[in-house]
């Protein structure tokens, strides 16, 4: 038997293994670096891909068995889109990239990565599925021509389909439609990949939702599903189950263990089996757990992001999320018309400033505090590492909550100290949030107002997700102290979620704009902005660094 070597393609984007360009291959796995180095090189050029699949034909005669192999090949050009360095940082932690074998993951949101596809669309996702039933139906069932099907459909190319090629059995209303597949065209208006439900069928079907001709042969064009939009309705309650679960500990419950039935887990957090079962099965649609016949598990991102106890653990978040900030948003259209914060609506008082508000309580404080820790925790790293911090000895954290950054800076700079500076409330309850290990390098927390008592002495003042908390009075106050105490040569570095001077950035940080006006007198500023509040204070070399996580960063010196 012989298996011809297929020509290696120019590009290959495999499962999360390997990465080729080129036929330079970086051996090791996909991280976000790697992802993003690749993709900037594919930006605005036109690849080849070479797909081929090999059928493998077995007879026995006189009880041997002979094998014989047909190959084929098919080339399809595909053009990539030239994209902003943002736009690319966004495809990349969406989350959806590289999830196709050998293959470009360029359905759902990898849509964006591309221009245009010469040749068969389905070739470049991965396994060349139209390529192999067509070339399978050559062999063994030579379609009459009329069967081919030639359909083309907006912005993806044309594509072969065998509508009349399958065992009779099936019937075309099993085709179900598979949003993730979906792409926005320039009308907003979204075309959508079709795949087969092959339960309980032997037949292999592919192809697109496209107007079909009815009998009359008129075609009969159903209006075209906005499914970006039908998603964006479906968001909250999407949201609400993702809340819900974490709230019930859904998956607390299901860590390190093997898959649980419905029942099981009702009686476990103490819910009906009815509604429970519904929130799982919601959950497994939303790709958070994973449901197989012996009932559901975690996925390794449950296990990971949403487990309480988690590496990386948003369950804080989430949990603030819906209780904090879920009420602050169902006041938005108040919001959105007075131009201001709504906590008296959500909350039914009035405090001076929402520090106030969430310190009232210690279990608000407490839920707060964790929610803060959980996405510091996880931009820790990009922050601490965005620029060179080595030149500086001391580093002060003003309103550095837990110490989480300040943990990942001694971490990465062992000669840093680090003090982080917080309302006394805050620094009552660190303890809580310290890593634990013994050779963790000592981090020092000073209790105090910024905005009234003596600043501790540093060369660096950090102010993460601080600014955006106040309106720019409260900040030329703060930044003409921080000025005051800070020798020249020494820096500022603030971590915020920086926008664009059009404002039109990822929807992740619009929304956190609307996030701030909910629940603030602050608000998410532009990098010029920063810059010009910055210089009003002496503070000069202002470098930003968009980080592609959830916070930018920019660093600046006093003259
Ligand atoms: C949005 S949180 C950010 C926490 C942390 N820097 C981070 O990025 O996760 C703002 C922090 O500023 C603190 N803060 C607010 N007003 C303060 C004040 N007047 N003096 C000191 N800290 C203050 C809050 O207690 C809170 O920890």
């Amino acid at each position: 038997m012989h298996v011809k070597h297929l020509r290696t393609p120019d590009v290959v984007i495999g499962a999360d293994t390997i990465v080729s360009v080129d036929e330079q291959i970086l051996e090791k796995p996909v991280d976000k670096q790697d992802a993003y180095r690749m993709l900037s090189r594919l930006n605005g050029k036109e690849h080849s891909v070479f797909t081929g699949v090999a059928i493998v034909h077995c007879s026995s005669k006189d009880n041997q068995l002979e094998t014989e192999v047909t190959d084929f090949y098919e080339e399809t050009k595909v053009k990539f889109s030239d994209l902003s360095e943002e736009l690319l940082w966004e495809y990349i932690h969406s989350g959806e990239p590289m999830d196709k074998a050998g293959g470009y993951g360029i359905q759902a949101l990898g849509g964006m990565l591309v221009e245009y596809v010469h040749g068969d669309f389905l070739n470049v996702v991965g396994f060349p599925l139209n390529h192999f039933c067509k070339k399978l139906a050559e062999l063994y069932y030579p379609p009459s021509k009329h069967n081919v099907q030639h359909k083309k459909y907006d912005s993806i190319p044309s594509v072969d389909t065998f509508e009349n090629l399958s065992d009779g059995e099936n019937d075309s209303s099993n085709f179900t439609e598979h949003k993730g597949a979906s792409k926005l065209d320039s009308s907003g208006m979204c075309s959508s990949e079709a795949i087969y439900n092959s339960e309980n069928s032997s037949s292999v079907r592919t192809g697109f939702m496209v107007p079909l001709e009815n009998q009359n042969g008129v075609s009969e064009s159903a209006p075209k599903l906005p499914s970006k939009i039908l998603d964006l309705m479906d968001g909250f309650r999407a949201s609400k189950a993702l809340f819900v679960a974490s709230k019930l500990k859904i998956f607390d419950n299901l860590k390190d263990k093997g898959p649980l039935k419905a029942v099981d887990i009702a009686n476990e957090i103490g819910a009906s089996v009815c509604g429970t079962e519904r929130l799982l099965d919601a959950c497994a649609a939303l790709g958070l757990l994973e449901k197989t016949p012996q009932g559901y598990s975690n996925t390794d991102s449950a296990n990971a992001y949403l487990t309480s106890d988690g590496e990386y653990s948003l369950h804080g978040y989430i949990i603030h999320s819906n209780d904090h900030l879920w009420p602050l948003f169902t006041n938005l259209e108040s919001a959105v018309k007075e131009g201001s914060r709504q906590n008296h609506r959500a909350f039914g008082k009035k405090a001076d400033d929402l520090f106030k508000d969430y310190y009232h309580s210690q279990e608000v404080k407490q839920r707060f505090m964790a929610a803060m820790h959980s996405i510091a925790h996880l931009t820790a790293r990009d922050v601490a590492t965005a620029f060179d911090l080595s030149r500086f000895k001391s580093a002060c954290d003003l309103g550095g909550c837990t110490g989480a950054l300040a943990h990942e800076l001694v971490q990465i700079y062992p000669n840093l100290k680090v003090t982080v500076f917080d309302l006394p409330e805050v620094i009552a309850n660190t303890s809580y949030f310290q890593p634990s290990g013994q050779h963790m390098a000592p981090v020092t927390f000073a209790s105090g107002d910024f905005f009234k008592d003596n600043l501790p002495e540093a060369d660096l003042y950090i102010l993460s997700r601080v600014l955006h908390d106040w309106p720019d009075e409260k900040i030329h106050v703060l930044l003409s102290r921080i000025s005051a105490v800070c020798k020249p040569g020494c820096g500022i570095l603030l971590a915020e979620m920086v926008l664009d001077d059009e404002k039109k950035n990822r929807s992740t940080v619009l929304l956190q704009s609307l996030n701030m006006l909910v629940q603030t007198e602050g608000k998410e500023r532009s990098g010029s902005e920063y810059r010009g509040l910055l210089e009003q204070h002496g503070f000069t070399n202002v470098k930003i660094r968009l980080t592609g996580n959830l916070l930018d960063v920019i660093l600046c010196a006093k003259i």
